[in-house]
């Protein structure tokens, strides 16, 4: 165990010492005073801000903004009145690219995804539950079927028992009674099965798009916020899910009674039905128009209000260095840009959805008075009987709704596909490439480790290089430390060891083999790493400890590397000892350094790594640790 020998290099970033220490100690070219100095001189400003004024201070701002939000309230009518021609539909007021686009500079961004591709990818996440899709259509189209016959066999039955025809009465409410049966069993039926169909689907939209995130490369992590990440995870994947479980039945059902109804308008009166038509063309024009600026609004809108909750996210999980710094009235009015912008978005969405229902209700009130007026001309010739008349106003009226429901649940469809592009795009990303090449296994691994003429920078700071050149060589069983002042690219060099980043130039070779060819599993469970700020996850001790390890592991090794840590006398002493459950936040940066030194010793790792892991240990602990490492180490040599 333990690696990292003596190099002697003469790179200038880097001085390489022969020590018995595993750490990377940190020497920093300021001394005390200047690095005590330096934040406070950066943040005199904030630091006159009082704790106990802060929400004085946001109250007095949300008062002062109340105030002039009453005088902008009359410059903004004003101005509309100025610029009355921009906000007529089509007027530059309506435009949400300029002023309203988040910069997105994920790898994702440039890709948008069509709803018959969103549509095919959410099938093929049911498709082996088709049983359950295909009963789901075949009760839609038996209830639509039904329910679309009932006005004509209704009329028919009212004019029946009017001219007092019987058995005509009998018969039809015989076949009343069978199809509003029917139309209830199957819609039961279609309801239940689409309902199951959208639990399945939400589980594999989140399953599918859990693992596509957790195989990119740690750039990807890099650019995308992890807040944006867990919203993509959570609300989109409900809504995407949502929109199939009712937008599509009802635009499948709805399609299939207004060809119904369509069809039924024909038999009665051609010129009639031909005029129905035209009136509903009339609406998907109009529609067709409001739902591309739909589906735009929304996009934005998701955009906006991940970014609010990335603000949110940080915030809360830094509150105390927001606390500390009096930051809070900063980081309202950080969020509440977002939520601005995300206002502005949705009150011309909101308008533009109200011109949208201006225009469905005026052409619906149109084509009644025009099938009464004409209808009722058709009866004074005799063209027409007044029970072909109400069978007309009946269908008219199902065509028209059913052509404005489809156009409805078209646009939220829209809308949901719109808002949750982007998780149609990171679904479609592919692994990075560690995950798709299968590299070598070696017999048995010596820990030699080689840079060669390495150099690197990170994908988000091209222009910046963290390493020219460097040559190192690192012999098996020996124990350096790698010192250099902050920032000179310590930990650079050890996330290219793991291969976190590949280097831009040069390589690194492993026993010999460059790391590439090598299978990244297999040597990753040969090192044990304790990073500078160790993660602890929310389960008990005993599973912090064995976290990542593939070999089956007994209570006694856990205990043996707790103890070797200098942490077992702190798990015991807990009421549930190594069962008890962790939250990182309670424990110190000590504790924590332990328990992550403790799992990187229980995987008797080949090489270890040590990122200035003991920083927030007392002298007594770390000189404990120090010597239990050392002696491993001399024990595996010999
Ligand atoms: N993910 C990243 N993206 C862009 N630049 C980065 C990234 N991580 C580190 N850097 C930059 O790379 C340089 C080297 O950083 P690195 O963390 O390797 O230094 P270090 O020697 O470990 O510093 P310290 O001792 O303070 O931990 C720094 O200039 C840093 O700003």
């Amino acid at each position: 165990m333990a690696i990292l020998p003596t190099i002697f290099h003469s790179h200038p970033n880097f001085e390489w010492r022969k020590t018995s220490a595993i750490f990377t100690p940190q020497i920093s070219p300021l001394n005390i005073n200047t690095k005590l100095q330096f934040p406070c001189s950066i943040t005199r400003r904030r630091c006159n801000f009082h704790h106990s004024n802060t929400i004085n201070q946001a109250r007095s701002i949300s008062v002062s903004n109340a105030c002039k939000k009453n005088q902008n309230g009359c410059d903004e009518i004003f101005h509309i009145f100025k610029r009355w021609r921009d906000f007529i539909p089509g007027g530059n007021w309506w435009n949400l690219c300029d002023s309203e686009q988040l910069v997105d500079g994920s790898p994702t961004a440039a890709n948008p995804v069509t709803v018959l591709n969103a549509l095919s990818k959410m099938w093929a996440l049911v498709a082996d539950q088709q049983w359950v899709l295909y009963t789901a259509f075949g009760a839609l189209t038996v209830a639509a079927l039904s329910e679309i016959s009932i006005p004509s066999i209704l009329t028919a039955s009212i004019f029946s028992a009017h001219s007092c025809k019987t058995t005509v009465f009998c018969r039809n409410s015989w076949l009343l009674v069978f199809l509003c049966s029917t139309s209830g069993i199957c819609s039961g039926l279609r309801s239940g099965c689409f309902a199951f169909a959208n639990t399945i689907l939400v589980k594999r939209l989140r399953e599918t798009l859990y693992s596509s995130l957790l195989l990119q490369d740690i750039s990807f992590f890099e650019i995308e916020a992890v807040g944006d990440l867990t919203s993509r995870l959570g609300t989109d994947c409900q809504r995407l899910s949502n929109s199939v479980g009712n937008d599509i039945h009802l635009i499948l059902r709805n399609i299939l009674q207004g060809t119904g109804a369509f069809i039924n308008l024909m038999t009665l009166s051609w010129p009639l039905a031909v005029s129905s038509l035209v009136i509903c063309s009339t609406l998907s024009a109009i529609f067709l128009v409001y739902g591309r600026y739909q589906k735009k609004a929304a996009t934005l809108a998701q955009r906006w209000t991940a970014s609010a909750n990335e603000v949110a996210q940080e915030t809360l999980s830094s509150i105390r260095t927001v606390r500390a710094y009096g930051t809070e009235t900063d980081e309202l009015r950080r969020f509440t840009q977002g939520l601005e912008r995300l206002a502005s978005i949705s009150t011309r969405e909101s308008i533009a959805y109200g011109f949208w229902n201006f225009s469905f209700s005026a052409l619906f009130r149109m084509t009644q008075v025009f099938a009464v007026l004409l209808g009722g001309m058709s009866i004074f010739t005799g063209n027409v009987s007044a029970e072909q008349l109400m069978k007309y106003v009946f269908y008219c009226e199902w065509l028209i709704f059913a052509a404005w429901r489809v156009q409805d649940s078209m646009s939220s469809l829209l809308q949901s596909i719109g808002a949750c592009e982007k998780v149609f795009q990171l679904m479609n990303l592919s692994p990075s490439d560690q995950f798709l090449s299968k590299g070598l296994k070696l017999e048995g691994l010596k820990g030699d480790i080689e840079f060669e003429n390495v150099s690197f920078n990170y994908s988000s700071r091209k222009m910046v290089p963290v390493m020219k050149n460097v040559n190192l060589k690192i012999q098996s069983n020996n124990i350096i430390a790698i010192v250099g002042a902050s920032g000179s690219g310590k930990t650079t060099l050890i996330n290219l060891l793991l291969q976190l980043y590949n280097p831009t130039s040069g390589q690194i070779l492993i026993d010999g083999i460059p790391l590439r060819e090598l299978d990244i599993r297999w040597l990753r469970e040969k090192i044990g790493f304790v990073s500078q700020e160790p993660q602890i996850f929310r389960t008990d001790f005993q599973s912090n400890i064995i976290y990542g390890c593939s070999r089956s592991i007994r209570q006694e090794e856990i205990e043996w590397a707790a103890k070797q840590a200098y942490v077992h006398e702190f798990i015991s002493s807990l009421p549930s000892g190594y069962y008890t459950p962790i939250d990182g936040n309670l424990l110190s940066r000590g504790q924590k350094q332990r328990i992550a030194i403790a799992r990187a010793i229980l995987r008797d790792p080949t090489i270890l790594i040590l990122d200035e892991a003991t920083s927030a240990l007392d002298a007594e602990s770390e000189y404990y640790i120090k010597v239990q490492l050392e002696w491993d180490s001399e024990w595996k040599k010999d």
